[in-house]
């Protein structure tokens, strides 16, 4: 964080965070890579902002020690981390005008003038700001502004580039447009970002990796396509998107190779030899799921009951239930859905063995 123009590579070592008896954060221990955009997801109240605020140095943790660059900056106040920051409410200076707003960092820092005058140019250009430079705050949409704030959190090249829900005052299109334009000026300047949204999509298409908080805990952290198809439990297989879930009891794995069947009576299906053993839950995205014309062994799969449906356009919503109680939704072509529901509602569900995975049955 220290050396302007080099990203920074970030160690969080068992971080932890009490506010009276209130544990916000717990032994918190996380890499953050040079240049990497990591998101941190979780639900309102997990502990994401109060991480991001240990890693300005505006809290200090209570237990645990933060490394930038290898060097221990645990107690380093704020000033000193400079890291560049945008936070939804990290309002601009409403008397100054785009370009000094932008130029604020680098007085601060007693650049020179011409280097002043040169690097706002540049970020100006940089964010699409042309022809914007003497407005003042006030004469800028929200689009702009954000951008203004942006320009001013890289203008003096910081090692991190820390964000907090920057975009979640803006509607949905131009979330968008700056989403984008934020993973450009990333790939652009090659700034560690450290980004903070409790918007799923947001971090699965942005990011390089996510990490998932929940009640202060750090529960995984992986690429997107990683903590989207593996999550590590339930918790984060239901934040991510749809899920479905089917108890099965006493899983058995076939003791040859890898893979075998499972030896479940209820669920037919596949899972690896070192698999849990005992009870658990199968989870499968339901995008992975299709319905089959008949039952086959070779196939995962499992009986159900359509009980309703609903008609999306492209493809049809079915919420069935198992023979077991279990409820499944699949989305599924219109006609696949239309035969379904004529045939008595009976349907056979499969998918294929790679997109279902095992997680403990109960708890997190
Ligand atoms: N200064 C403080 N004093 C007491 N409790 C605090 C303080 N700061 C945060 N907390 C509590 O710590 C918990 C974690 O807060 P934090 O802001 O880190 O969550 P968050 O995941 O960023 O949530 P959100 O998405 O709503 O911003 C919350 O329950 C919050 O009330």
């Amino acid at each position: 964080m220290q050396q302007p123009g080099r990203a920074a590579e970030i160690k969080a070592n068992g971080i932890g965070k009490s506010f009276g008896s209130f544990r916000a954060l717990d032994n918190l221990t996380l890499d953050i890579g040079r240049g990497e955009f990591l998101t941190l997801l979780g639900p309102s109240g997990s502990g994401k902002t109060t991480f991001l605020m240990i890693l300005a140095g505006f809290v200090q943790p209570s237990e645990g020690k933060l490394f930038s660059d290898g060097v221990d900056i645990t107690h380093r106040p704020a000033e000193q981390r400079a890291a560049g920051m945008v936070f939804q409410g990290y309002a601009l200076f409403p008397h100054m005008s785009v370009e000094q707003n932008i130029a604020f960092p680098l007085k601060v820092r007693k650049k020179s003038a011409s280097e002043i005058k040169s690097r706002v140019g540049e970020m100006v250009e940089r964010v699409g700001l042309r022809g914007h430079e003497k407005k003042l705050p006030s004469q800028l949409s929200g689009g702009q502004q954000q951008r203004v704030a942006l320009a001013r959190a890289l203008v003096f090249e910081p090692g991190v580039l820390l964000l907090d829900e920057p975009f979640s005052a803006l509607d949905k299109s131009l979330r968008g447009q700056m989403q984008a334009e934020m993973k450009r000026l990333h790939q652009e300047t090659g700034t560690t970002f450290v980004f903070v949204t409790h918007d799923q999509s947001e971090a699965l298409a942005l990011s390089s990796r996510v990490a998932i908080f929940n009640h202060g805990k750090l529960l995984q952290v992986g690429r997107p396509d990683e903590v989207y198809d593996r999550p590590a439990n339930r918790f984060v297989a239901e934040f991510l998107g749809e899920i479905n879930m089917l108890p099965v009891k006493g899983v058995r794995p076939a003791d040859n190779g890898a893979t075998g069947l499972c030896e479940d009576r209820a669920v037919n299906m596949r899972c690896k030899a070192e698999a849990i053993k005992g009870d658990a839950i199968l989870a499968i995205r339901p995008e992975d799921m299709s319905i089959a014309p008949e039952a086959s062994v070779n196939q995962n799969g499992i009986a159900a009951t359509a009980i309703a449906s609903t008609y999306l356009g492209a493809a049809t919503k079915l919420d069935l239930t198992t023979r077991q109680g279990a409820k499944v939704t699949v989305s599924v072509p219109n006609e696949v859905a239309a035969a379904a529901l004529s045939n008595g509602n009976s349907v056979w569900l499969t998918w294929p063995a790679e997109k279902g995975f095992l997680l403990p049955d109960g708890g997190q």
